[in-house]
């Protein structure tokens, strides 16, 4: 069984057909990669399956029970987290309060007003270790640098445990040593039990990480397979380079 799978997927945003039938499975416990072109629809399936946005039909499954539409908050207590591609975190929080905040958005009032729970401000700072940036846990969000806010981004998604954590370009706007850090960490990460998709436009990250890749053009997959098989696709090279 697959964790993750869409049936039938479809959403056209006035005429432009964003997502067109698309019925893919992710393989569990394993990094999947999703590539395609700009505009080829990885960013509207991402948005659909965390509830972001309704589909215009289909299906999407995780665990076998059927999530689709269901707010973005239900989606993530049923154990999906994600990043997104231009990072969200609070910029005047500090970096704990990003952290804490992550697991108790509606008691935000105690927060602020400096009601830390003990627990889980040991788990907030777990994870920021975990990311390289505990340092920082006192620092405003807004100062730090944008591969650390990604890191940020990253730890205060592992707050609520998620077991699939979808990742909207992790390497986009991040100095080559830190993207290899993020691979590092998605690598620790998923060795641990977790399931991953990326959708990444940096290809030797993709090929590099990924166990399993999936191939959108036009709103639909047209390849999936291994990371060399996928590469040496014609269909895939077509999409590419419009041959
Ligand atoms: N809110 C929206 N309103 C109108 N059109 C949209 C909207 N969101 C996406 N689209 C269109 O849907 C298509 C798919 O976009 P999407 O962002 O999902 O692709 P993508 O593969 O994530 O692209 P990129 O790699 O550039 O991020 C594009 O033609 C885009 O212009």
């Amino acid at each position: 069984m697959s964790s993750l799978r869409t049936e039938g997927l479809t959403k056209s945003f006035g005429g432009v057909l964003a997502v067109n039938g698309v019925t893919v499975e992710l393989r569990d416990g394993a990094i999947n990669g999703l590539i395609g072109p700009n505009g080829s629809g990885k960013t509207t399936f991402f948005n659909i399956v965390t509830g972001l946005i309704r589909p215009d039909s289909g299906r999407v499954l995780y665990r076998d029970r059927e999530i689709t539409r269901h707010s973005p908050h239900r989606i993530a207590h049923a154990g999906i987290g994600r990043t997104f591609q231009l990072c969200r975190v609070f910029p005047r929080l500090t970096v704990l309060e990003n952290m804490l905040v992550a697991v108790r958005r509606t008691r935000l009032r105690e927060l602020m007003a400096g009601l830390r729970d003990a627990g889980e401000t040991e788990r907030a700072r777990h994870w920021l270790r975990r990311m390289g940036i505990e340092h920082l846990e006192e620092a405003e969000a807004r100062d730090l640098s944008y591969g650390q806010q990604k890191l940020l981004e990253l730890a205060a998604v592992l707050m609520a445990e998620p077991d699939l954590v979808l990742l909207d370009e992790p390497a986009g706007g991040v100095n080559p040593a830190l993207i290899d850090r993020i691979t590092g960490l998605v690598r620790d990460l998923n060795a641990e039990g977790r399931t991953f998709l990326v959708v990444e436009h940096n290809m030797d990250m993709v090929m590099g990480m990924c166990d399993h890749v999936i191939v959108f053009d036009r709103g639909a997959p047209i390849a999936e397979g291994p990371p060399a098989e996928v590469r040496e696709d014609p269909r895939v090279l077509e999409a590419y380079l419009g041959v």
